[in-house]
C-alpha cells in the first residue's frame, strides 16, 4: 500500500519538492497538497513581469490542473490547514476536512510584513506578494494616479517599476540612507537610484513612516520627520516573515522559522520543511534558487536516496527592472579581512566589485554590465584560491588584452557542471534540460530556449549561462541570433512583427496575435497598445482603430486624474489665443464649475478636475480642436514672439510654430511629440530639448532634433540648417515619419535616436526624393485624422459612453 504524503502549502518549493520527488519515485506515494490560494503553482517570481506587463496571468501558471490529475495528485486549492495533530498524524483543513499522513511537509511559505501604521487597515493598503495583490495594483492603477511602495529592497523596486509602467506615478519610501543596502554598497546604489529617477521614480530616502492617512481609503502617508507624501495606493514592501504559526501550535520546534536539520527533518518524527518557512543552520532563505536545492535533498530522502543532504547556499540575486542591470552575490560588503577589486567607469556607467578573503572570491556587485556574473557567482561557490592572480578574475590573465572577461571562461564553466545543476533558479532548469530542448526540441536560440523552457524569463540572470550552453551544444556558428521579443507574448522582434505586418497585410491585433502565434491570444497590456499603433502606422487607411488596445487615457480623450477626474486641453496653436477664445474657455470653466484653471508648460490651459460625464458637454461648449494632452501624439508648439515684437528676433517664429501644429496635430506617433521655435539663437522656446526644436538664424533655420526635457534631459542634436519656411516644414515632416515607420512604440524620439543613431537618420533623410516620399507617406496619414471631440460630440453611441459612467472610470 502506498504511503500517505500530506504537503501544506502550494508555492514553488514545495511543488519543486514534489516534482523530484515523483522523478525519484512516481508510484512512492499518495500524495495530497493543500494550498490556500485558489491556484495552481504559478512562479511567483514572476508576478513583477505580470505587473510590469511583461507576462500574463497565463504565462506564469509551472504547474496546470492536469499536471496534478495527471500525476495521481489531490490538490485541495483554495482551502487551509489550520491544525496538525502529531499524534494521531492527521491534519485538518478550513473545510473541516481531516487528512491522514505518513509523512507531512510544511511548504507555507512567508507572509510580507506589513508595518504596524496606525491607518494600515485602510482601503488601498496591500503588500506584493500573490497573484491578489498584483491584480489589486493592476485594477488600483485604472482608477488611480499616485502610488508609495514602502521599502527600496528588491520587491519593492520591481512593484514601482510595474506601477509606472501601468501609468501611476511612484514614489519609493526607503528607510535606509540608500537603496537596496541587503545586495549593494553605496556605489552601485547611487547608480541604480540615478538610473531609477530617470526612468520616473522619485525617492524619499531616510524616512520612517509614521502613519496612514485617510478616511476609508488612503489619500496619504505621514513621516516622523513631519513631512508627507498624498497616495492613492500603498504597496509595503518591506520584507517577509516566515510563515510559521499552524507548525508552532502544533509543537514543531520553531525559531525565525521553523527549524529543520540537513535533511529537512524538523523535531517531530515523519514532518519536514521546504521552502521560505524553513530555518537552516539559522539560516532563512527568501530566493528560490536554495529553495529548489532543499526540495532536491528532501525528495531523495523522501525517495530512499542517497544524498550528502543539504548545507546552506550562498544566494545571488538581481533586479528584474527593465533598462537595469544589477547583480549582487554572497558578501559583498568589506569586512576586516576582506580586500575588494573595484572598477567604476562612470561614462558607461558600469560599475564592478570583487571581494577576496584568503585569496578566495566571497562576494561581488555589479552595476551596468553583468556579463560576468555567472562566472564571479561560480567562483563564489567553487571557493578557489585566487591568491596572486585576484585581478584575473576580472580582467583576465595578464596578456590576454583585459578587456574584462576574466577568469574561468563561461565555456570552461558549463564543462565543469553536471547535468542536474540548476541554470536558471528563478524556474528550476537544469544544463541537462537545457540541453535536451536544445538536442531534442530544436530550440537554437536563448528566446527559443526561453519559450521551450522558461530559463531566462526571470531575472535573467542566467541568461549569459544559458548562451554559453546553448553555445557549447550547437556550436557557435549554429546559434541563432539572439533577440528579444516584444514582450513575453512572442519572441518576435518590433521589425520582425511589423515585417511581418506589412507582407501578409494583417490588419488587426487579434490577427496579428493569431497568425505569428502569440503564446498568449489575447495579448498583453504591453504588446495589444504596440501592435495597434503598428498597424495603424503601416496601412493608415486599412486600419480602425482598436479602442480597447488604447491605453485608458487616449480611450477617454482626457487624461485621468489622481482622483479620477479628467482635463480638457483645448488646442492652442503656436502658444497664440485670442479674446474670443480666453472668453469661451472661462465661459465653459465656469459653467462647469472647473476647479482649477492652470497655464500647462506647453503654452495653453489646462482645466483641471473635470467629471466624466460632463467632458462631451464641455468639448460642445468650447468648439476648439482638441490638444491631445492624452495622447501619443503631437502634444505642443512651443514658440517665442520672434520678430512680430522681439527686438532680437531674425524670422517669425510664431508663424512657423502655428504652421507646423497645424499641419501635423493629431498624428499618432510612437510616444508623445514635443515641438518648439525660437526667432533667433537665444532660444527662448527653449527649442533644443525638444522632440524637435527650430531655432531661427540669419537667413534660415537650424533644425534640432532627439532633444527632452523631462525625466531624462538631453540636448537636441543639430540634424540640419535649411533656408525657408517651406523646408522647415518638409524636413520636419519626413523626420516624424522616419520615427513613425522605425521606433519602437513607447520610444521617445530621444531613446529611439540614440538606438538607431543620429548618422542612420541623417542618412535616411539627406536625399530629397526620399524626404519627399516620406512626406508623402505622412501627409496620407495626416488626411486621415479626424478630431477625435467633433467625433464623439456627433455621435450618439460614442457620446453615451461617457455621459451613462457616473463613477470614475478607468474601463
Ligand atoms: C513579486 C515577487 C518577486 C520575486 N522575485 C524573485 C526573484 O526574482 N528571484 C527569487 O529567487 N525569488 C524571488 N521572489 C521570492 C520567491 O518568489 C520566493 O522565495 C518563493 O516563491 C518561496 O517559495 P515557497 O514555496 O517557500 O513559498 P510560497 O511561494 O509563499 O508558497 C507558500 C504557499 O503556501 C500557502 N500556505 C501557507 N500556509 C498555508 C496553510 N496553512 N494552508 C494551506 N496553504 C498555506 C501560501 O498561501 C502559499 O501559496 C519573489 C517574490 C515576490 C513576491
Ligand atoms: N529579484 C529578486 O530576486 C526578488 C524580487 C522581489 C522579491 N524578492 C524576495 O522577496 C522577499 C521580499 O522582498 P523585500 O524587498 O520586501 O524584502 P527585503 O527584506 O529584501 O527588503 C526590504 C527593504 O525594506 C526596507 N525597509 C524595512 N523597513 C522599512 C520601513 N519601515 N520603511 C521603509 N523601508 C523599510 C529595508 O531597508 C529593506 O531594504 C525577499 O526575500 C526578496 O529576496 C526577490
Ligand atoms: S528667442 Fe530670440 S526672438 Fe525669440 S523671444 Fe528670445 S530673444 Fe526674442
Ligand atoms: S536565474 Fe532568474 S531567470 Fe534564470
Amino acid at each position: 500500500m502506498k504511503k500517505k504524503l500530506v504537503m501544506i502549502g502550494n508555492g514553488m518549493a514545495g511543488v519543486s519538492f514534489v516534482e523530484q520527488l515523483l522523478k525519484l519515485n512516481p508510484s512512492g506515494y499518495e500524495i495530497s497538497i493543500i494550498g490556500a490560494e485558489p491556484h495552481p503553482n504559478y512562479n511567483r517570481i514572476m508576478l513583477s513581469s505580470v505587473l510590469a506587463g511583461d507576462a500574463s496571468m497565463n504565462d506564469i501558471i509551472l504547474n496546470d490542473w492536469h499536471w496534478y490529475r495527471d500525476n495521481g495528485i489531490r490538490l485541495l486549492a483554495g482551502q487551509e490547514a489550520v491544525a496538525v495533530d502529531t499524534a494521531q498524524r492527521s491534519v485538518t483543513t478550513s473545510a473541516g476536512e481531516r487528512l491522514q499522513y505518513d509523512d507531512l511537509v510544511f511548504a507555507t511559505g512567508s507572509l510580507p510584513f506589513m508595518l504596524p501604521l496606525p491607518g494600515a487597515d485602510k482601503a488601498g493598503v496591500i503588500a506584493f506578494r500573490d497573484i491578489k495583490d498584483c491584480e489589486t495594483m493592476i485594477e488600483t492603477a485604472k482608477r488611480y494616479r499616485k502610488a508609495v511602495v514602502i521599502g527600496g529592497g528588491l520587491l519593492g523596486l520591481e512593484a514601482a517599476r510595474g506601477l509606472i509602467n501601468l501609468n501611476m506615478e511612484v514614489s519609493v519610501v526607503h528607510i535606509h540612507g540608500y537603496l537596496m543596502e541587503k545586495q549593494l554598497d553605496e556605489t552601485a546604489s547611487r547608480m541604480l537610484q540615478a538610473e531609477l529617477e530617470r526612468q520616473g521614480m522619485k525617492f524619499l530616502l531616510a524616512k520612517q513612516s509614521d502613519a496612514i492617512l485617510g478616511e476609508e481609503r488612503v489619500t496619504g502617508i505621514a513621516f516622523k520627520d513631519g513631512t508627507r507624501e498624498d497616495a492613492d495606493l500603498i504597496v509595503m514592501a518591506v520584507g517577509i516573515r516566515p510563515n510559521v504559526l499552524l507548525a508552532k501550535s502544533s509543537g514543531v520546534e520553531v525559531n525565525r522559522g521553523i527549524v529543520v536539520n540537513d535533511f529537512m527533518q524538523t523535531n517531530v518524527a515523519n514532518i519536514h520543511a521546504v521552502g521560505e518557512c524553513a530555518e537552516h543552520r539559522g539560516m532563512v532563505y527568501g530566493l528560490v534558487a536554495p529553495l529548489y536545492e532543499q526540495g532536491a535533498v528532501l525528495a531523495k530522502r523522501l525517495a530512499g536516496a542517497e544524498s550528502g543532504g543539504y548545507h546552506g547556499s550562498v544566494l545571488s540575486t538581481k533586479l528584474k527592472v527593465s533598462g537595469v542591470n544589477v547583480f549582487s552575490a554572497g558578501r559583498f560588503a568589506e569586512q576586516p579581512g576582506t580586500k575588494s577589486l573595484r572598477v567604476q567607469d562612470d561614462l558607461d556607467g558600469v560599475y564592478k566589485k570583487v571581494v577576496f578573503e584568503n585569496g578566495k572570491v566571497v562576494g561581488a556587485v555589479l552595476f551596468g554590465d553583468t556579463s560576468d556574473s555567472s562566472k564571479l557567482f561560480s567562483a563564489i561557490r567553487s571557493g578557489k584560491d585566487y591568491t596572486g592572480s585576484e585581478r584575473e578574475v576580472l580582467f583576465g590573465p595578464a596578456g590576454s588584452g583585459g578587456g574584462g572577461k576574466g577568469g574561468a571562461s563561461t565555456a570552461d564553466l558549463v564543462t565543469a557542471m553536471s547535468g542536474d545543476e540548476i541554470v536558471c533558479g528563478c524556474n528550476g532548469v537544469t544544463k541537462d534540460d537545457l540541453a535536451h530542448a536544445i538536442t531534442e526540441k530544436g530550440c537554437a536560440s536563448v528566446a527559443d530556449l526561453k519559450a521551450c523552457t522558461k530559463a531566462s524569463g526571470g531575472c535573467g540572470g542566467c541568461k549569459p549561462l544559458v548562451e554559453a550552453i546553448l553555445t557549447a551544444t550547437l556550436g557557435a556558428d549554429q546559434v541563432a541570433q539572439a533577440k528579444e521579443g516584444i514582450c513575453g507574448c512572442t519572441t518576435l522582434s518590433r521589425d520582425e512583427v511589423v515585417d511581418a505586418i506589412r507582407k501578409m497585410r494583417l490588419t488587426t491585433t487579434k490577427e496579428v496575435m493569431h497568425v505569428l502565434d502569440w503564446h498568449h491570444p489575447e495579448g498583453c497590456s504591453k504588446c495589444r497598445p504596440a501592435l495597434n499603433y503598428y498597424l495603424g502606422m503601416a496601412f493608415p487607411e486599412e486600419h480602425e482603430d482598436e479602442q480597447e488596445s488604447r491605453f485608458v487615457n487616449e480611450r477617454n480623450h482626457a487624461n485621468i486624474q489622481k482622483d479620477g477626474t479628467y482635463s480638457v486641453v483645448p488646442r492652442i496653436y503656436g502658444g497664440v489665443t485670442t479674446p474670443e477664445d480666453l472668453m469661451k474657455i472661462a465661459t465653459v470653466a465656469e459653467k462647469y464649475r472647473v476647479p482649477l484653471v492652470k497655464f500647462t508648460g506647453g503654452q495653453r490651459i489646462d482645466l483641471l478636475g473635470v467629471k466624466k460625464e460632463d467632458l462631451p458637454g464641455m468639448w460642445k461648449d468650447l468648439d476648439m480642436p482638441s490638444g491631445y494632452a492624452y495622447g501619443k501624439s503631437l502634444r505642443t508648439v512651443k514658440t517665442c514672439v520672434g520678430n512680430t515684437f522681439c527686438r532680437f528676433g531674425t524670422q517669425d517664429a510664431i508663424k512657423m510654430g502655428v504652421d507646423l501644429e497645424k499641419k501635423f496635430e493629431r498624428l499618432n506617433t510612437p510616444h508623445k511629440v514635443k515641438l518648439a521655435v525660437s526667432g533667433c539663437p537665444r532660444n527662448c522656446a527653449e527649442a533644443t530639448i525638444k522632440d524637435l526644436g527650430v531655432v531661427a538664424i540669419d537667413g534660415g533655420w537650424e533644425i534640432y532634433v532627439a532633444g527632452n526635457g523631462g525625466t531624462r534631459v538631453r540636448a537636441a542634436d543639430l540634424l540640419t540648417k535649411v533656408k525657408t519656411e517651406e523646408e522647415v516644414l518638409g524636413w520636419t515632416g519626413a523626420y516624424l515619419q522616419y520615427y513613425r515607420e522605425t521606433a519602437n512604440y513607447l520610444e521617445r524620439t530621444s531613446e529611439w535616436s540614440l538606438r538607431v543613431g543620429l548618422d542612420a537618420i541623417k542618412r535616411a533623410l539627406e536625399k530629397q526624393e526620399d524626404r519627399d516620399a516620406l512626406n508623402a507617406r505622412i501627409d496620407k496619414t495626416l488626411e486621415l485624422t479626424k478630431d477625435p471631440w467633433k467625433e464623439i460630440i456627433e455621435s450618439d453611441s460614442l457620446r453615451s459612453a461617457f455621459e451613462t459612467l457616473t463613477s470614475p472610470a478607468g474601463s
